[in-house]
């Protein structure tokens, strides 16, 4: 069942539009994350859905009832931002009873619910201590509390891992997939950050400039980036101009095969670095770089044609700077976007 649904949802601040006629469905349970680089939007499309900011247009539907004129604490959302959530003077069961306390719950009723969250985010009995006394991950885990714990039909979360750093945020990340689908919570996130969008959500939605430039699975906005400007936000830099006609494009780089069913004609080419294998004879390139990424190892080619190509491979298999290597393209890396 849809929880919120957005109807041509346009915020003006002039005459610039920041949110130009979203629409967008989040289901019961889901976890949608929207994604977009500064300024496209994220943040203003969160403060619509709470309340903090009114539309100049279209509607914000939460369980099927227009929430139009109701103010935020009459909306059930729960909202986590990424700076200055916790109240430094409380301690940390102040900080989570809050909402709980606002609402008038009876002070039996909160402790025990205060005690069950801060279980539930890893920090069993840490009710007493000061909020200063805590690591940015702690405090992070007790907003997350605070915000989960007048059980809110929405949880909206603006950029929640922000501020930590990436092996913190990483271990988060799966803490929080784990935690919301055993709560079965809604949630609506927003981040700039593609891995954390990738890893917690069910559904992503790509923003740009006010506008939704691609959604869905993780795994469909990954392998069929529907623009090249989706693409180049997800890191992709092997796009070109392309000519593509029988299986095939004409690319800067020469003939690239496609994948079967590709639209034909003047278009844009992407090539993921997995579609870029080194092999005895093909494109001849010069290695300019290797970066080591764990698993295996990006190498930045120089091309006798064309822009420089990111390949990837095995870490045991990996040219030294400088080498002379032939590559070849594997269509099933490849996909051919619109025209610019
Ligand atoms: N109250 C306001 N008055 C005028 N312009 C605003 C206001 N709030 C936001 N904007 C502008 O709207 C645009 C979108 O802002 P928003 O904060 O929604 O973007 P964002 O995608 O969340 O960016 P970031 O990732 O940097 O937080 C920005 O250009 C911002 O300057």
């Amino acid at each position: 069942m849809t929880l919120l649904r957005l109807e041509g949802v346009t915020v003006r601040f002039g005459d610039r539009a920041v949110v130009d006629a979203v629409d967008l469905e989040v289901a019961e349970h889901e976890t949608v994350c929207v994604l977009g680089p500064s300024g496209s939007g994220k943040s203003t499309l969160l403060r619509v859905v709470a309340g903090l900011q009114p539309p100049s247009a279209g509607r914000v539907l939460l369980g099927g009832a227009d929430q139009a004129g109701v103010p935020v604490h009459r909306r059930g959302v729960g909202l986590m931002f990424q700076d200055h959530q916790l109240f430094p003077h409380r301690d940390v069961g102040g900080n989570v009873a809050f909402g709980l306390r606002v609402r008038g719950s009876a002070k039996p009723e909160y402790e025990e619910r205060v005690a069950r969250l801060l279980d539930l985010v890893g920090l069993p009995g840490a009710q007493g201590r000061a909020v200063a006394s805590l690591s940015g991950g702690e405090q992070q885990r007790v907003a997350l509390a605070r915000a989960l714990a007048p059980s809110p039909r929405l949880l909206m979360l603006d950029e929640p891992l922000g501020q930590l750093d990436r092996g913190l945020r990483e271990r988060l990340v799966v803490e929080l997939q784990g935690l919301f689908s055993r709560l079965g919570t809604t949630v609506l996130a927003v981040t700039h950050d593609q891995g954390e969008a990738f890893a917690l959500a069910d559904r992503v939605v790509v923003m740009r400039d006010g506008r939704i430039a691609q959604a869905g699975t993780p795994l469909e906005v990954w392998q069929r980036p529907a623009s090249e400007f989706v693409a180049r936000f997800l890191g992709f830099e092997n796009v070109v101009p392309a000519t593509v006609s029988g299986g095939a494009a004409a690319t800067p780089w020469g003939k690239v095969p496609v994948p079967a069913g590709s639209p034909e004609g003047e278009r844009r080419l992407l090539v993921r670095p997995a579609g870029v294998v080194l092999c005895g004879a093909g494109l001849d390139c010069v290695v300019e770089s290797r970066t080591f990424r764990g698993t295996h190892v990006t190498l930045s080619l120089r091309p006798e044609a064309g822009p420089v190509l990111e390949a990837e491979c095995a870490l045991a298999a990996a040219p030294a700077p400088g080498d002379r290597v032939a590559v070849a393209f594997t269509p099933s890396e490849v996909v051919v976007l619109p025209a610019a």
